[in-house]
């Protein structure tokens, strides 16, 4: 299992962020060439994201490339899949078609470079399914919830109840197709309990993890999307009280007077594996 709880951007023409990204604790990182970059610095960003994909470690490092019908997008693709960093993200996917011309495009890259495809518009919400199925190299979908919310001409609110629908489609057409799912990112940077708020409704939606704008929000978003050490110490004992039932002939047990049946063990022993692979190494009962 590899953990995706925090997923940083930077700005692929931000020497000083490249940099500061190698201390900093984030799963994954996503070196930008679209919108954190101005026209005039796309090429020598596209140069400068390539020639550090391999300067962070064991860490995901990915490299958004500019979207189709941009004078950039061939480029891009020609260049950062020559890279091979461990996925492209492309932002504003539309259709299986787009995604069936990406891979093409990537044709050249190794095989571990993976496709991201972003969902930020209302016809690919609508078409999440065969997005998130067009190709084995699609792997993560990625929330653009500023470009969402502006196609939908939606407020962006607390609580984010205009997006509610949409989130939840995205979540659905990801586990449907077992695809790994991102959120959005969350714009003010000064402000750390609403950002611990949308972390936590991303999390109870069932997203994986959350795409970040700002060093200050790595650490947060770890915490929330990592399982508690409650959550552990649950997870052990309903293993262990399932094991004692099957035991004794039983196929259900019951923890603090509530059912636990297969499916809430394979519940718990997916939170276990988050919990080791995020390093919790709390010893099995
Ligand atoms: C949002 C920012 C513009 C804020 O910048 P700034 O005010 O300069 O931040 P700080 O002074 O607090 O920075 C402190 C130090 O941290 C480094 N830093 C800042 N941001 C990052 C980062 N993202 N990654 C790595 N390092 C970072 C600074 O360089 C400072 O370092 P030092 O001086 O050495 O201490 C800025 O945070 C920023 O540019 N964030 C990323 C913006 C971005 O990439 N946007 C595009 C992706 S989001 C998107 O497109 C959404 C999606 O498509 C949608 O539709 O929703
Ligand atoms: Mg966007």
């Amino acid at each position: 299992m590899r953990p995706r709880r925090s997923v940083l951007y930077m700005p692929g023409a931000n020497e000083r962020a490249l940099e500061k990204a190698k201390t900093l604790p984030a799963d994954a990182l996503i070196l930008d060439l679209e919108d954190a970059v101005a026209p005039d610095a796309k090429v020598a960003a596209r140069e400068r994201v390539c020639a550090a994909v391999g300067s962070y470690g064991d860490r995901e490092v990915t490299i958004r490339v500019n979207g189709a019908g941009t004078p950039w997008h061939a480029d891009d693709l020609r260049a950062v899949g020559a890279a091979g960093p461990s996925a492209v993200v492309v932002p504003k996917v539309n259709s299986a078609a787009e995604v069936h011309a990406i891979e093409k495009a990537l044709s050249h890259a190794p095989d571990h470079t993976g496709i991201w495809a972003m969902i930020e518009t209302p016809v690919a919400v609508l078409d999440c399914v065969s997005i998130a199925s067009a190709s084995e190299r699609l792997t993560v979908l990625v929330l653009g919830t500023n470009d969402l919310a502006k196609e939908l001409t939606a407020a962006q609110v607390p609580g984010r109840a205009p997006l509610l629908g949409p989130l939840s489609m995205c979540v659905l057409a990801a586990r449907a197709t077992g695809r790994v799912i991102l959120d959005g990112v969350y714009n003010d940077v000064r402000d750390a309990d609403g950002f611990a708020q949308e972390c936590r409704q991303a999390r109870d939606f069932g997203f994986d993890g959350k795409t970040l704008v700002h060093p200050s929000q790595v650490a947060p978003c770890n915490e929330i999307f990592a399982p508690s050490p409650e959550e552990v110490e649950h997870a052990h004992r309903v293993i262990a009280a399932f094991e004692e039932a099957s035991a004794a002939g039983r196929g259900v047990a019951t923890v603090d007077g509530r059912m636990i049946e297969n499916l809430h063990v394979a519940d718990a022993r997916r939170t276990l594996a988050m919990a080791e692979a995020v390093g919790d190494t709390t010893p099995e009962r």
